[in-house]
């Protein structure tokens, strides 16, 4: 039963903010890259980890990680909307995963935004085109899990991939590296913005297009120095692309939640989503990393990188 991985990061700002043309021709390259991979191994499922925004999970109930039997894209920033083609497979994988041990909470009505429309959409060309189990993971609405606890998700994913019924299974992680886009956090947040977070659910179009406008002006600022921002950490990148290529996941348990966000800003957090989709491959047996691509692209606000894998075996 072969299975693979593909990872890469996502940002809302692709096709809202320009690059050099070199930088926006090499990244498109490197989705070519994902898409040829993919489009080769042929996957009758795709194990889809990829975070939220304030989007679809929010403070008034927020877990760590959910699986989703059923989940409706909100087509922010331009991505599609509608809903995702989920996999019977959800249930079985939610069982065997809480068999595991592993509190994964369930979903009925999940609503997903860009952190998995966009990758649904560069690698399948839309929403509906494979059947995906979509699993949330939380990666921006501190407090956050120990890091080693979705190592521990990721392995139970993999170990109950292997009793499904599809054969081909792709491990799709969507986020990071490092950035530091200015998602609001609940700690300082103002009543008002505090409200948004608790229980922002459906804002008017004028809402979501101020929220959008202000962070498509961050990466401008980001690009042209002027931002206040954390910058883009290239070297933290390399160091974290260079472990997942080791198969040395079980470092990432002794990392502290706010080292990442000092040395690679709040919500290099996304990285959990890698994690997830390295772990669950490696539970499937040795790995190697068959591409590698890393550019810091400050206009869209991300440490953008692209990896797939294969089974060491294969
Ligand atoms: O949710 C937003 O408004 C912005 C999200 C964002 C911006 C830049 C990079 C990312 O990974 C994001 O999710
Ligand atoms: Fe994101």
């Amino acid at each position: 039963m072969p299975v693979a991985v593909c990872a890469l990061s996502h940002s809302p700002l692709i096709g809202f903010n320009h690059p050099a043309k070199a930088v926006e021709k090499r990244v498109e390259m490197a989705f070519d890259q994902a898409r040829s991979f993919i489009a080769e191994f042929d996957p009758n499922l795709v194990v889809l980890f990829a975070p939220d925004h304030y989007n679809g999970f929010f403070y008034d109930m927020m877990p760590q990680f959910c699986i989703g039997t059923h989940a409706t894209a909100l087509g922010d920033y331009n991505t599609p909307a509608g809903e995702l083609s989920v996999a019977k497979s959800a249930r079985t994988m939610a069982k065997d995963v809480l068999a595991a041990g592993i509190d994964i909470a369930v979903s009925e009505r999940m609503y997903v935004d860009h952190g998995f429309s966009q990758p649904l959409q560069i690698l399948f060309d839309g929403l509906d085109k494979v059947p995906v189990v979509p699993i949330f993971i939380n990666s921006v609405a501190t407090p956050l899990c120990p890091v080693g606890r979705i190592r521990q998700l990721g392995t139970a994913v993999g170990h109950a991939s292997a009793h499904i019924a599809e054969q081909r299974v792709l491990f799709l992680g969507s986020g990071g590296l490092s950035h530091d886009p200015p998602v609001p956090q609940l700690e300082n947040a103002t009543e008002e913005v505090a409200a948004r977070l608790i229980d922002g659910r459906n804002p008017t179009p004028e809402e979501r297009a101020r929220r959008q406008a202000r962070v498509i002006a961050s990466g401008l600022e980001l690009a042209a120095g002027t931002s206040s921002m954390r910058p883009i950490n290239p070297e933290w990148d390399r160091q974290f692309l260079d472990l997942i290529s080791a198969g040395e996941l079980q470092h990432v348990d002794a990392w502290d939640n706010a080292w990442f966000a000092e040395q690679a800003g709040n919500s290099s957090h996304e990285v959990r989503t890698w994690i997830a989709a390295y772990a669950a491959m490696a539970a499937r047996g040795n790995y190697v990393i068959n591409y590698r691509f890393y550019e810091p692209v400050p206009e869209w606000v991300a440490g953008f990188a692209v990896t797939t894998a294969v089974s060491a075996d294969a």
